[in-house]
């Protein structure tokens, strides 16, 4: 089955497609319009735009937290419209995602946090704890794995959250302005973390209003103005 998927996403061209997507909350007025582009496998793009533009909601289409007021949402190459429960949880599994506000788990050290998806599939820990420990060495944060999030710093926990988000082997990464709380120095050693995740093989989609960022790593930048996407390529 998952071979299967994959030659669709292959055969489609794109991990995510949108056709014509439209998306409003309730009675309110459509937030996103008309909206269409897709992401390849192994790419590495910007989700950009002013504040309130629309980024967060684009993103919780992309994780099927929201469904579309109107067009397709097409993941994996397959139409999210028509897919039963399981296939959903399946298809989110292959999706890592950093929240803007992180949620880590309070209660929880940095190690089990970054270990959790793994414990809720249920794996032992003797066969992951290598792979969580050599996980936060890269995030620089081998230091910090028994700390909780309160005494943590917010670049520690941004990158405890990318952790996190990335233990799974996700093919799609989405981040919500993961540099929004961090420094200029911190910020450019996040985007390299990104860019050798994407070397590694997965789609990264990284939303931001940070220009400074943008430049420092040319490519394509999805555009939101007003509800309505372009792409620059
Ligand atoms: N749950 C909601 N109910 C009603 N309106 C919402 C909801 N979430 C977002 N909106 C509205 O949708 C629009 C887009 O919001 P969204 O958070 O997607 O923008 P954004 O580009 O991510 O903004 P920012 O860069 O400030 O995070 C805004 O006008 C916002 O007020």
């Amino acid at each position: 089955m998952a071979a299967e998927i994959r030659n669709a996403a292959r055969r489609d061209g794109g991990l995510v497609r949108f056709e014509n997507v439209g998306l409003r909350y309730g009675m309110g007025p459509e937030v996103l319009k008309d909206i269409n582009f897709s992401i390849a496998p192994r790419s590495f793009q910007y989700l950009t735009g002013p504040s309130g533009a629309g980024k967060t909601t684009l993103i919780r289409l992309v994780l099927m937290a929201l469904k579309p007021t109107r067009g397709l949402v097409n993941l994996f190459g397959q139409d999210v419209s028509r897919l039963d429960a399981t296939t959903l949880t399946g298809f989110r599994r292959r999706m890592g995602v950093v929240f803007q506000d992180f949620r880590l788990l309070d209660h929880l050290t940095l190690y089990e946090n970054v270990a959790l998806p793994l414990r809720v599939l249920g794996k032992e820990e003797t066969s992951y704890r290598a792979e969580v420990v050599e996980l936060l060495r890269w995030v620089g944060l081998g230091e910090r794995m028994h700390a909780v999030p309160p005494v943590l710093s917010g670049g520690e926990k941004q990158r405890a959250a990318i952790a996190r988000a990335l233990i799974s082997r996700p093919e799609l990464l989405l981040a919500d302005e993961p540099t929004g709380n961090v420094d200029p120095g911190l910020g450019r050693r996040l985007l390299r973390l990104f860019m050798e995740l994407q070397s590694l093989g997965t789609a990264v989609v990284i939303a931001t209003h940070d220009l400074a960022l943008m430049e420092l790593y040319d490519a394509p930048r999805l555009v939101l103005v007003d509800g309505h996407l372009h792409v620059d390529a």
